[in-house]
């Protein structure tokens, strides 16, 4: 952690769930610009509910969500791999350019230094050579690495990303976790959603553990404690998923 930094994303007292039954309660928490965050926790512990709080697709239910000031169009969201991904009709080469819709007018073309800049993020994630191949063809992990070729270009000073590692082979972990510690490097700010402790422990400076409430935040090896993990582990099999909004009031 750099907490000499102001915060970059803060949340506020936040609640977040579907149909208004929460599925994280009262989270505070402040996030330094340049943090390299893992967030862990317990299976339906709220993670990915987490990122898609912050990423825009879910309204709070209760607090805030104090975003940065360049706001969500400098927020890069990678969701969960699901079927959708990997049936979509396109090509290596489209699918990864979509990155740049940010930059795009609505019918213009590539420019040739755009497409340049498609080939050079396929070939930081090796996968030169595959521009014309539909992505339905990829296997799981050459689909990750085109994910990732999509967020260079995406070019986001604040990154989410939800089980990037998972169900990938070892090689692909390695390059892609390479790729995240250099986006890092580069002063980025970083949550991703960890379910490898070793991988945590190895690579991430920051956690925050959540079990439908935050358990603790800070640097991991404070976080990662027995102790922790265990009231992570109590509170997620404790959790009521119809319970309504509880009120709590905020500390005067
Ligand atoms: N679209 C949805 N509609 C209703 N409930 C949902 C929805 N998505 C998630 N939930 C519920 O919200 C809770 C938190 O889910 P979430 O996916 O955020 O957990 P997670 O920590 O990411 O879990 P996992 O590690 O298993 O991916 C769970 O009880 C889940 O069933």
């Amino acid at each position: 952690m750099q907490p000499d930094l102001p915060p970059l994303l803060r949340f506020d007292n936040l609640t977040l769930g579907y149909e208004r039954h929460p599925a994280i309660h009262h989270l505070s928490a402040a996030i330094p610009a340049g943090a390299l965050v893992a967030v862990i926790g317990p299976n339906g512990a709220g993670k990915s509910t987490l990122l898609k709080g912050v990423a825009g697709e879910l309204r709070p239910i209760g607090g805030h969500i104090h975003l940065p000031e360049f706001g969500r169009k400098g927020i890069a969201y990678m969701p969960q791999r699901s079927e959708m991904d990997h049936s979509f009709p396109v090509s290596v080469f489209d699918m990864v350019a979509m990155g740049l819709w940010h930059e795009l007018g609505p019918f213009s073309g590539l420019s040739r230094a755009q497409r340049d800049r498609v080939g050079h993020a396929l070939e930081a994630v090796s996968l030169a050579g595959f521009e014309r191949r539909p992505i339905g063809s990829l296997s799981g992990g050459q689909l990750q690495r085109a994910r990732f070729a999509r967020l260079i270009l995406q070019d986001a000073p604040v990154i989410l990303l939800d089980e990037p590692f998972a169900a990938i082979d070892t090689r692909t972990v390695d390059d892609l976790m390479h790729l995240m510690l250099h986006w890092h490097g580069e002063g980025r700010t970083i949550l991703t959603v960890v379910h490898d402790y070793n991988q945590v422990r190895q690579h991430f400076p920051t956690s925050l553990l959540l079990a439908r409430e935050l358990v603790a935040f800070g640097p991991t090896a404070a976080v990662l404690t027995d102790a922790h993990l265990a009231r992570a582990r109590h509170l997620s099999e404790a959790f009521d998923d119809n319970a309504p909004e509880c009120h709590v009031e905020e500390a005067a």
